[in-house]
């Protein structure tokens, strides 16, 4: 007989089913509370685990140069439910996994009923849990119910729960052309922590300010869904389009005011319009675009945002968006075991912790599932290195996402993506000087074997310990 208490996973989705899959796993019972079909959010239609809401796609499925593909990789060896439940169900797709949505959801949730450990309780947890759920795992997405939501904030802080993003373009700083950009901050303006040179700046004249105002009135939007469409728009993170509807000088008396600023390749020409890049991450390899979130469509964001001087072959880690999400402050909320650290028997884990997307979302719930298993077991919880796609998103929501301390403002949700790793040499192929594309898919593919590699060390030492 099993004698352990059993941990509580609250959410039966992504992130909560392959997180009560890795607790049973390792001999430690679950309960996993759903609330469907009993309380439906306004995206799910079904009772099943792990529903996609929207797209059947998984992105791709190449672990050589694409992060996503790479976390593809290392969920599988640590056994997740949720990646051979996906490949069980894989549908032709080219490059992507893409899965029977159907026929995944009725796979993992065959999988997690029948397993011998786990308990599924529909029902909403409404509240703080009880004191005597001693390990909980909040995996209760991007749609927490109402209830749930403002329990959690008043375990925080007002700021600290966001209940919509609104996510500014994040370019890989080594996409950017310094023939035309520069570092300086508005007044050479030091402030706490930075140098005075802070912000990558775009100039641009009359002429290209007014093309791209005019890009911007014309592009595609992408639409609200329904229960969106009351979005309010925050002062400070109005989308960008809209802040040009509201006059074609707004611009540049807002985000892309061209002032305190001297262009060091042309000083003696007042720039007429100036667009900022902020340091994103610790690692300082990627930069967001200051207040250009935006509800353009994605193909049109890359489009117009490559006109401005200097983003010509810039490479999105992540294109703008605004949603409806309900996330945390994680990088000041949360330890490194993903435990809130106002009360550390409640762990948080997917969409609700920062990162975005199925896969993401599946990731952290692996880690946070084995983080409260060790514990339950008296077990060191080692985190995934952070050279591995595991761990380098596990750093950037618990630390690695720059300055914590603002966080409440600055930081959004999150893709896995190379920028979040530690740069590697690419290596060197003899007789051959590597350049432009081929040197960044030397670069990623070199960053992938250094992964695999760390994650079976990692899986390694654990298995040893265990
Ligand atoms: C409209 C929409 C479209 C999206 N489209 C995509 C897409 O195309 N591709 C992509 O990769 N990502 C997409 N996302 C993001 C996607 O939701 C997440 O990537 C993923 O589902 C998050 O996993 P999760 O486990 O954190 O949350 P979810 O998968 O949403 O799971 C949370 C679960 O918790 C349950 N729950 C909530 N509150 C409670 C409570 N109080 N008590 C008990 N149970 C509760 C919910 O019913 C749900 O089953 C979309 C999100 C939304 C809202």
């Amino acid at each position: 007989m099993n004698t352990l208490f059993p941990i509580h996973v609250i959410g039966a989705g992504l992130a909560g089913s392959e997180a009560a899959w890795q607790v049973a796993e390792t001999g430690v019972p679950v309960v996993l509370h759903e609330m469907r079909p009993l309380r439906m959010t306004e995206a799910h239609l079904t009772e099943g685990c792990a529903e996609l809401v929207c797209s059947n796609s998984f992105r791709s499925d190449d672990a050589e140069t694409n992060a996503v593909g790479l976390l593809h990789a290392e969920m599988r060896r640590c056994a997740s439910l949720i990646m051979s439940s996906g490949d069980a169900h894989k549908v032709p797709a080219g490059g992507a996994l893409a899965v029977d949505r159907v026929g995944f959801s009725d796979a993992v949730t065959d999988a997690l009923t029948r397993h011998p450990l786990i308990e599924i309780r529909r029902g909403e947890v409404d509240g703080i849990p009880p004191g005597d759920w001693d390990s909980v795992i909040v995996a209760t997405g991007p749609l927490t119910s109402q209830a749930l939501s403002e329990a959690v904030r008043g375990l925080t802080d007002e700021d600290s729960l966001a209940f919509f993003d609104a996510i500014a373009p994040i370019v890989y700083k080594e996409t950017i052309d310094f023939s035309k950009a520069w570092f300086q901050s508005r007044y050479d303006k030091a402030g706490p922590g930075g140098t005075g040179a802070d912000y990558i700046n775009c100039p641009m004249n009359k002429e290209q300010y007014d093309a791209f105002v005019d890009a911007l009135l014309g592009g595609e939007k992408a639409e609200f869904r329904d229960w969106e469409k009351d979005t309010p728009y925050f002062d400070g993170c109005l989308p960008i389009e809209v802040m040009a509807e509201r006059g074609r000088e707004t611009l540049r008396h807002g985000p892309m005011k061209p002032v305190g600023l001297t262009n060091p390749h042309d000083p003696e020409v007042k720039s007429y319009a100036i667009v900022q890049l902020r340091q994103d991450n610790a690692l300082g390899t990627l930069y967001n675009m200051v207040g250009f979130q935006t509800k353009l469509k994605y193909g049109v964001q890359a489009e117009i945002f490559r006109t401005i001087p200097g983003l010509e072959n810039a490479e999105f880690a992540r294109l703008g968006g605004l949603h409806r999400n309900t996330f945390l402050n994680s990088p000041r909320l949360l330890d490194g075991s993903l435990r809130l650290k106002a009360m550390p028997r409640l762990r948080f884990a997917g969409q609700i912790t920062g990162v975005e997307g199925y896969v993401e979302s599946a990731a952290i719930g692996l880690l946070a599932g084995r983080f409260a298993a060790a514990e339950r077991l008296g077990l060191n919880s080692v985190p995934p290195p952070e050279t591995t796609a595991l761990g380098a998103l596990l750093r950037h929501i618990t630390g690695g996402h720059l300055s914590a301390d603002d966080a409440g403002r600055s930081f959004q949700p999150m893709n896995v993506n190379f920028g979040l790793f530690p740069p590697i040499e690419v290596p060197k192929v003899p007789g051959k000087r590597l350049r432009g594309k081929e040197k960044t898919r030397a670069r990623k593919a070199a960053m992938s074997a250094r992964a695999l590699a760390d994650i079976d060390g990692w899986l390694g030492r654990r298995q040893a310990a265990e």
